[in-house]
């Protein structure tokens, strides 16, 4: 179990400093929790994280792998797996088949052997369909395997998409903004679901969220992002009383 250490990372974009020297661990095992006004940086962050962007300076280690200067699927094979704030999924496809695309990464059977259907690639394949299934166990999807995503309401297929991304068997996920969208219910499932891949799977969980209420339900240890900068980093009772948080909500100058 590795912890995730973000250590000085700064971003600057055409002279704007989007992300100035932030650092924060993610323990391993945890939910971790990155908030902050808006344009305070979170996507910026989120964005590194996943390689997506790269740093101008600073680090991002996770375990023994340096993840600065890898590209997405480079960091996606490290085991971070992430979601996407719009749902990224093929939606004519069923559950079942984007579940599947999920596991592609650990397939080793190449393209001709499983279009010729050789033995190896078949049991292979079993072994993914099965394991499909198991994760669709866990996240309440059994049901729904065979349905088309873009037809499942938008909270299922929200579970659909933390599926997948569980299928390519992580370390650590991103989750961004995960209930953005939902309604109560659906709120409530989701926040229970992510606790459950920390507490079952033993999965690190990194989140960027809006919903105030989630985070300091669900994280274990919340970092505060404004314009660019940390301004507070603890548990969610700690930065809910700190007052350079308050103030960076509150829209005024904090401490
Ligand atoms: N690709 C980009 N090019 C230029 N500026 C950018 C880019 N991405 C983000 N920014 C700027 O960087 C700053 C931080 O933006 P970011 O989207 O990371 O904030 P955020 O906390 O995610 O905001 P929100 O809550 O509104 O989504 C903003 O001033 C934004 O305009």
């Amino acid at each position: 179990m590795e912890p995730l250490e973000v250590r000085d990372v700064t971003v600057r974009f055409a002279g704007l400093t989007a992300l100035d020297a932030v650092s924060f661990t993610v323990a391993p095992g945890t939910v971790h929790a990155v908030i902050g006004p808006n344009g305070a940086g979170k996507s910026t962050c989120f964005n590194v994280l996943s390689g997506v962007y790269k740093a101008t300076s600073g680090s991002v280690r996770f375990g023994d792998a340096e993840l600065t200067a890898l590209r997405p699927h480079r960091i996606a094979a490290l085991g971070v797996a992430r979601t996407f704030q719009n749902i990224a999924l093929s939606p004519r496809l069923p559950v079942h088949d984007n579940l599947l695309l999920g596991r592609h990464r650990l397939t080793s059977s190449g393209f001709v052997s499983a279009g010729l259907r050789l033995p190896h690639a078949r049991r292979e394949q079993r072994r993914h369909v099965a394991r499909v299934e198991e994760i669709a166990e866990f996240v309440g999807l059994t049901g729904k395997l065979a349905f088309p995503v873009g037809l499942l309401p938008y909270g299922v297929q929200k579970r659909v998409e933390l599926a997948r991304a569980l299928c390519m068997e992580p370390r650590l996920l991103l989750l961004d903004e995960p209930v953005a969208g939902m309604n109560s219910g659906e709120r409530q499932e989701m926040a229970e679901l992510i606790l459950s891949v920390r507490d079952s799977l033993g999965i690190s969980i990194v989140l960027v969220e809006h919903d105030m209420g989630m985070v300091m339900r669900l994280a274990d240890r919340v970092t505060v992002l404004d314009f660019g900068r940390r301004i507070a980093d603890g548990t969610p009772a700690e930065v809910q009383a700190d007052p350079a948080v308050i103030g960076a909500y509150l829209g005024t100058e904090g401490t």
